[in-house]
């Protein structure tokens, strides 16, 4: 998989995210103020409905460098997806800015897609036909030939640990983990260098959760891919993330590597701890389950 930034030459494996100095790599994505509200109905009449507006995204501000891995770690409702939809071009913000490389998520909308994609859990196939079969058909929809695609979406399956004989059976016979590895093989079609990863791994079990991270991991240090991945899980945030970002009500509430942010809650504090003190809230509690 040959993965391209603009201007950019690919420099070698990274060392550990905790000894990693990143200042010297260009920033790829730069996010400034950005807000993205939704209108709710409260009441009223059909005639007279009545609504609220409300913030999902309140005033955000952050920069992620190339071959960083940038977590947002916050509860259900926190605003974590919307960011992301708006960073993938899915939503336009009510007001800020994000670019990409230079190029505005917005007014350069169709550059800005060739350099970046996003998996989500919601991600939609064709469940009554295969991987292989939805693949070519996304394959055919971002302009790539057929051999190309076909031969990148299996390296990719194969190196999530998906075995061959299920590229060819329908999705819906899959489960949920490997479903989401076909989603992420979808992504990988077009080779983004800027990859946005909404909780990648609520409901995997332990095996596909273990592939998807040791993935996201080689996608940074072989590829220099610049990852910005949302998650409720404490353990996989700090296993993976060069610097996290706590949410909380729409709004950035701490940002730093994770030795940083236990270190603002104290010696001897976890990132767990540090999360419920900063944001007054329990990840735990309001986060999924573990499958
Ligand atoms: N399309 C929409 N219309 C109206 N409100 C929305 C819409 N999408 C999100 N919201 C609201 O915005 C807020 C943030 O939702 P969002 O899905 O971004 O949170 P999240 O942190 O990703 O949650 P989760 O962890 O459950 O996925 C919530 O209050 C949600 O109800």
């Amino acid at each position: 998989m040959t993965l391209t930034a603009p201007s950019e030459a690919s420099a070698g494996p990274s060392p550990a995210a905790s000894s990693r100095d990143l200042s010297r790599h260009p920033v790829a994505l730069d996010v400034q103020h950005l807000v993205k509200g939704f209108r709710k109905k409260t009441g009223g009449s059909l005639l007279r409905p009545q609504y609220s507006e409300s913030r999902a995204v309140d005033d955000v501000t952050f920069q992620v460098r190339r071959a960083e891995i940038y977590g947002v770690l916050g509860p259900n409702g926190s605003g974590k997806s919307t960011l992301i939809r708006a960073m993938s071009t899915l939503l336009i913000p009510d007001s800020g800015e994000v670019t990409v490389f230079g190029l505005d998520v917005v007014r350069d909308e169709a550059q800005v897609r060739r350099l970046l994609n996003r998996v989500s859990v919601d991600a939609a196939f064709y469940k009554k036909l295969s991987p292989r079969e939805n693949l070519l058909y996304s394959a055919q929809l971002y302009g790539l030939s057929p051999e190309v695609a076909e031969e990148r979406a299996l390296e990719t399956l194969k190196r999530l640990g998906l075995k061959e004989k299920a590229f060819y059976e329908p999705l819906e016979e899959m489960s949920r983990g490997m479903q989401q590895k076909v989603a992420i093989a979808r992504a990988f079609l077009t080779s983004p260098v800027v990859v946005l990863l909404d909780e990648p791994t609520t409901g995997l079990d332990p095996k596909s959760r273990r592939d998807v991270q040791e993935f996201v991991l080689e996608l940074r240090d072989v590829h220099q891919a610049t990852i910005i991945l949302t998650t409720h899980d404490m353990p996989e945030a700090e296993r993976l993330c060069d610097r996290i970002a706590f949410i909380s009500g729409g709004r950035f509430v701490a940002e730093g590597t994770p030795d940083e942010l236990r270190a603002l809650a104290g010696e001897g504090k976890s990132l767990e701890d540090a999360f419920i003190e900063l944001t007054g809230e329990d990840l735990e509690e309001k986060g999924e389950e573990e499958p």
